[in-house]
């Protein structure tokens, strides 16, 4: 995995912070320069004041775990009957920078609680399907349409697109230097809860939340205190990433091959995780090329990508039927 970073302009504390979506839409690139004050910018960052005190060190021995309300704790609807989350309907996009089409059609409901698994032959376009989804700026969209929660996803810039609920976690993470995971965690979650109208958390309240989800990860709260993914091994970047998407209550998780990189031990903790996320109401979209992850996140829904569309849909089952004939057995070309 290429490590990635992203390098604020000066030493001083960054004066705005981007949303996990934002910061992660750089992924695809190696050493970016990030400046935090650029706006209007590529990655959209949000605009978040972190305020001119020193980093908090916190320590998790004196708190304990509150039940504070979660932000998914809208129970409204019914549990019977599958809501549409995510509609894609004939979605084209292409390269911005050389109008190369890469996306030629794509098709996919995802219901409430639902999992559903891409796999697909290499640069068959499921990693970019999941970054225009995100609205990453190397691509455009030239075509179809996007309903999330019944909004157009579309319309929505990157950083709507995660305080909406829909947040991506990328093949490679990246570092954000000078800004501490849990200032960052802290930042993104009232973010959030501000756009639901909700009262922000002061650092010892959001700790309290946070706690259990490290747990869930399986994360020293040593990696509060450092810098973002700064230094972190792979496996502790994607679980990183998982706790992100625990601690902002995704509506829908998009996986690009979080088992990418991961031992056995860390594939089964991050796994355990993302089982964590789902709820009735909250669903996962992951990319990956191993039957192994689907086994420990087991996908209602299994859908094959062969040049930019989604040419077969099946359930477990396809994936036994892939590793024995391969691809070829379901090329339409
Ligand atoms: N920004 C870009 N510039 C040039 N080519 C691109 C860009 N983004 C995607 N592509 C090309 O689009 C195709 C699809 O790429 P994508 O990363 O979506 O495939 P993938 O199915 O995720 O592949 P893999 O399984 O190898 O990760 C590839 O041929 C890739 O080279």
């Amino acid at each position: 995995m290429v490590a990635q970073r992203l390098s604020s302009s000066s030493s001083s504390r960054p004066s705005v912070l981007p949303t996990p979506n934002s910061a992660a839409a750089y992924s695809s690139s190696n050493r970016v320069p990030f400046n935090f004050n650029f706006l209007p910018h590529p990655i959209h960052p949000i605009r978040l004041c972190i305020g001119s005190t020193n980093h908090r060190r916190l320590s998790v021995s004196r708190l304990t775990a509150s039940a504070l309300p979660s932000i998914d704790s809208d129970d409204s609807a019914g549990a019977s009957g599958k809501k549409p989350l995510l509609e894609v309907k004939d979605l084209k996009a292409v390269i911005a920078e050389t109008g190369q089409e890469i996306l030629k059609g794509v098709n996919l409901v995802v219901n409430e609680g639902e999992v559903h698994a891409i796999m697909g032959k290499n640069g068959s376009g499921k990693s970019t399907f999941s970054k225009v989804l995100v609205g990453h700026p190397h691509y455009e969209v030239t075509g179809g349409s996007v309903i999330f929660k019944g909004e157009n996803l579309l319309d929505m810039e990157p950083e709507d697109r995660s305080l909406a609920g829909l947040f991506m976690s990328f093949q490679s993470p990246v570092e954000i230097p000078g800004v501490s995971n849990s200032d960052f965690l802290n930042m993104a979650y009232n973010a959030r809860r501000r756009k639901l109208g909700l009262p922000e958390l002061g650092p010892i309240e959001f700790y309290a939340y946070l706690f259990p989800k490290l747990e869930l990860v399986n994360m020293k709260s040593d990696f509060l205190n450092r810098n973002v993914n700064e230094g972190f091994s792979g496996g502790e970047r994607k679980r990183n990433e998982i706790l992100q998407l625990a601690v902002l209550e995704a509506d829908l998780s998009v996986l690009d091959e979080i088992d990418s990189g991961l031992d056995v031990d860390a594939l089964q903790d991050v796994a355990k995780a993302v089982n964590g996320l789902l709820t009735p109401k909250k669903s996962v979209l992951m990319v990956t090329h191993y039957r192994r992850l689907l086994e420990f996140i087991k996908p209602a829904f299994v859908h094959i990508m062969e040049d930019g569309r989604i040419i077969k849909t099946g359930d477990i089952e396809i994936v036994s039927l892939l590793e024995k004939e391969g691809y070829k057995a379901m090329s339409t070309s």
